[in-house]
């Protein structure tokens, strides 16, 4: 990475201005940018960023972009990506190189490298280290950004409970009317700051030693181990390396081909002191889809159904997030933020004071990665996002400790003759991972959801009111189960006849049209019937 240091503000919309500059000449020109020319057009960002007290690259997936291309290939917009570049508040950043013994070049080959810090990597870096294995950690020391939201039961069951920092004692949905749908189930917003400490305390009390670097490369070295290459050709030896670095991981693993396209759920949040709150700071709304939108015609924020996402922290204080659940292209975030204010003010909102604004970019759907390939993957990159909800943090914090069990058992068992090399006669021990974290049960669920987020891309915003109001008619086992991926496939046939039986005649024509027309029906049917 080409470093052109820290600039002053004139300096900085000189680099703005050429990296435009830049990008214009090179569009009009129709060639691709030279490597060079991407590295000085990344860095042209990055010195822009910096210098307004943005941090370049801290927003939800964006952060292991390599640079604006990359970004683009995995479904961004240019003007996203300049957008996310040049808006994301700097926050303090965490320390772990402070808690964490530093990963020497010169150490002998560690267990297990875990590539990325975020609640994924530091959960399986901990998890793996408290079963004995030298593990490191390595990637950017960045803070958490995003505002999680959980349910309260399943953030409990983690025993995490403590780095939830407000309850809702309920939940609420508003669809088209003003009959609001009570989910009857507490939820709660994750302090990022608590859950950051504990996973670095559980990694600290292990044992995980750590490097603040980026991963360019992982190479296969003779003795069968791996070679993690990083900034500046450091080269860190390991028997396993995990990839738990964000979606946006796709240079250092492979993925099938040909699966579905990623589609992308996006998210513009301000968390504000208010005047005339219309919210019961009790309950928390899960979903606002209710129509506030002025000058419906021919706006381009009437193009996509998006819902506001608001946790009333007080009577006051509130965290408002108008938010696409799903959309083939990324909404662009000006657009998300003139609904959220066109929403706000028609409400008769009146905001007094902002506290902070969040961007959020949550690639969904996609290919699985290869589960052949020798390097594992976790979180994000190891595409456990859900594809109709875009959660993922609990889902990962859930499987960490038995995928690190899997992985020790990997490690300790026969499958590696010595503390270095791996016996040949055991092909690739990393399948037992991988179809830990991917068996064909998994793989038959994620068809489903794939067909649901397939359904969810069609509908407009009337089609997608009746769908949830459906949805929520369901059985609490049923739907609860969906968004937290705990049913069964079987269960999820059920599923599917309950939707169809409670749905009006309209969707139920729409969701048998779904099934036998779109391409995710079919690969659905295969993967159900594939043994
Ligand atoms: C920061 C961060 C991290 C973030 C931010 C952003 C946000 C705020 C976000 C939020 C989100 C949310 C809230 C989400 C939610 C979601 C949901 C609720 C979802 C749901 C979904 C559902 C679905 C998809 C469903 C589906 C269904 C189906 C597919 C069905 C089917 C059926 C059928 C086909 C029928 C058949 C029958 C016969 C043939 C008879």
């Amino acid at each position: 990475m080409e470093c052109l240091g820290r600039a002053n503000p004139a300096a900085i919309s000189v680099h703005f201005d050429e990296w435009r500059f830049r990008r214009r000449k090179v569009a009009a020109s129709g060639k691709q940018l030279l490597p060079r020319q991407r590295r000085r057009s990344i860095a042209l960002l990055r010195v822009h960023a910096a210098g307004r007290g943005v941090d370049s690259c801290v927003a939800t997936g964006i952060d292991e972009f390599a640079d604006e291309e990359d970004f683009i290939k995995a479904g961004g917009s240019e003007r996203v990506f300049v957008q996310m570049q040049e808006r994301k508040p700097m926050e303090k950043q965490s320390k772990i190189a402070e808690k964490l013994s530093p990963i020497s070049s010169a150490a002998s080959t560690l267990d297990l490298i875990v590539i990325g810090c975020g609640p994924a990597g530091l959960s399986l870096a901990a998890e793996s280290a408290k079963k004995g294995l030298q593990v490191g950690l390595i990637g950017p020391d960045l803070p958490f950004t995003n505002n999680y939201g959980v349910w309260e039961d399943e953030f409990k069951d983690l025993g995490l409970e403590s780095c939830i920092e407000h309850v809702w004692r309920d939940t609420i949905v508003y669809l088209d009317s003003n009959d609001p749908i009570l989910i009857g189930r507490a939820y709660g917003r994750v302090s990022r700051h608590l859950l950051h400490e504990e996973l670095l305390r559980r990694c600290q009390e292990y044992g995980v030693m750590y490097l603040d670097s980026k991963v360019e490369k992982i190479i296969e070295a003779s003795n069968g181990c791996s070679m993690v290459v990083c900034e500046k050709d450091l080269m860190i030896p390991c028997r396993l390396a995990t990839v738990a670095s964000g979606a946006a991981s796709g240079k250092l693993l492979e993925y099938d081909v040909g699966g579905p396209r990623v589609s992308v759920q996006t998210a513009y949040g301000v968390e504000v002191e208010v005047e005339n709150n219309p919210y019961d700071p009790s309950l928390m709304v899960f979903m606002d889809y209710r129509d506030y939108v002025k000058n419906k015609q021919k706006c381009p924020e009437a193009e996509y159904p998006t819902f506001l996402y608001a946790m009333p922290m007080s009577s006051t204080r509130v965290f408002f997030e108008e938010t696409c659940l799903a959309s083939r292209n990324a909404m662009p975030f000006d657009l998300l933020k003139r609904k959220l204010m066109s929403r706000l003010d028609t409400m008769g909102i009146k905001v007094l004071k902002v506290y902070e604004e969040e961007w959020s970019y949550i690639p969904v759907g996609g290919s699985l990665p290869n589960t052949e390939q020798k390097n594992l993957a976790f979180g994000a990159a190891a595409s456990m996002v859900h594809p109709a909800t875009g959660y993922s943090v609990v889902r990962s914090l859930s499987e960490a400790p038995t995928y690190a069990s899997v992985i020790a058992t990997i490690l300790k068992k026969e499958i590696f003759s010595d503390q270095n090399s791996m016996i040949s006669n055991v092909n690739n021990p990393s399948m037992l991972a991988w179809k830990t974290l991917w068996p064909q049960e998994r793989k038959r669920q994620r068809s489903f959801f794939l067909f649901g987020l397939a359904l969810i891309l069609q509908l407009d915003i009337e089609g997608i009111r009746t769908f949830f109001q459906a949805f929520f008619q369901l059985p609490n086992w049923m739907w609860q189960g969906f968004l937290g991926s705990s049913l069964s496939s079987v269960d999820l046939m059920w599923f599917a006849f309950y939707m169809f039986a409670v749905a009006p005649n309209s969707m139920r024509m729409c969701l048998v049209r779904h099934l036998l027309s779109d391409p995710t029906g079919a690969t659905m049917l295969k993967t159900y019937l594939t043994l």
